[in-house]
């Protein structure tokens, strides 16, 4: 990835509190255009929350509060005029826990694109559920039973529909939370090589605690300390050549 791509999100002295506790501070970094970037860190460092902080997620918890500024496309995400709901498509999000709704697996596709209008006749929504679920390289598994549960598929197919159900409404940014955490080894692999593709037409967010899984697919990693961000560059020279020392114990092992 080289830098000259557009940056994508823009994220300026960010800090997130929890009360009275701060569980971030001053977290600057640009987002380009089509990079997977992943963040890395111990547990409680503070990765999910900066995650949450691009979708206006924090939002929804109580005793949250961001400071700083996200600009998306170069718009300030936190402008009162701007529509919540609609960010939250053009920055769709994936959990560490497939969560299908307890619908068919058609609906949990046409759910969204109804929601937002973006299919005006039903030949039009067949054309989303089908391109979502091929998109997210699940159609061959689904097409011949697409009016049953989602909550009957396996794990890894359940990812893989929480993935198509948020490429219906086409965002431009997908921020995944650990989205292989809960998945065996395989599932894992098809995720990883799906996330490959979907960098072509999507900026990928991915928080994961593992550093082999960061080293495989994403462009770019950043390393986060108790709510700090320490380092952040290119992930081949930030895991064979890091910066800092700070880096360089949590890579090989030595806190974590
Ligand atoms: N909903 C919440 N309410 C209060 N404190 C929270 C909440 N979510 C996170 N925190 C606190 O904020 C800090 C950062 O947590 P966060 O979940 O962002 O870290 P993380 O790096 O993603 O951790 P993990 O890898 O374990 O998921 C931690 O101290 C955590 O306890």
């Amino acid at each position: 990835m080289t830098n000259s791509a557009p940056i994508k999100i823009s994220a300026k002295d960010v800090a997130v509190f929890y009360g009275n506790n701060q569980a971030l501070h001053g977290i600057s970094m640009d987002v380009y255009q089509n990079e997977v970037i992943a963040f890395i860190g111990p547990s409680g460092c503070g990765k999910s929350t900066f995650l949450r902080c691009m979708n206006r997620m924090n939002d929804t918890i109580e005793h949250c509060r961001v400071t700083g500024s996200i600009l998306l496309d170069n718009q300030d995400i936190h402008q009162p005029e701007l529509d919540v709901v609609q960010l939250r498509a053009q920055v769709g999000m994936v959990f560490q826990k497939p969560n299908p709704f307890p619908k068919s697996i058609y609906e949990n596709i046409a759910y969204g694109p109804k929601l937002h209008g973006l299919a005006a006749r039903k030949a039009d929504l067949d054309d989303i559920v089908e391109s979502s679920l091929r998109r997210a390289g699940l159609w061959n598994e689904v097409k011949d039973r697409l009016d049953q549960p989602g909550t009957g598929l396996s794990g890894g197919q359940q990812q893989r529909l929480c993935i198509a159900r948020t490429i219906a409404v086409s965002p431009e940014v997908i921020l995944m939370d650990e989205p292989c955490s809960a998945l065996d080894p395989i599932a894992t692999l098809i995720i990883e090589e799906l996330i490959d593709e979907l960098k072509q037409n999507f900026t990928i967010v991915m928080v994961t605690h593992n550093m082999q899984q960061a080293a495989r697919i994403s462009d770019r990693t950043a390393f986060f300390h108790m709510g700090n961000l320490i380092e952040l560059g290119n992930t081949n020279d930030l895991f064979t050549n890091p910066k800092l020392k700070r880096t360089e114990d949590y890579i090989t092992g030595r806190y974590g």
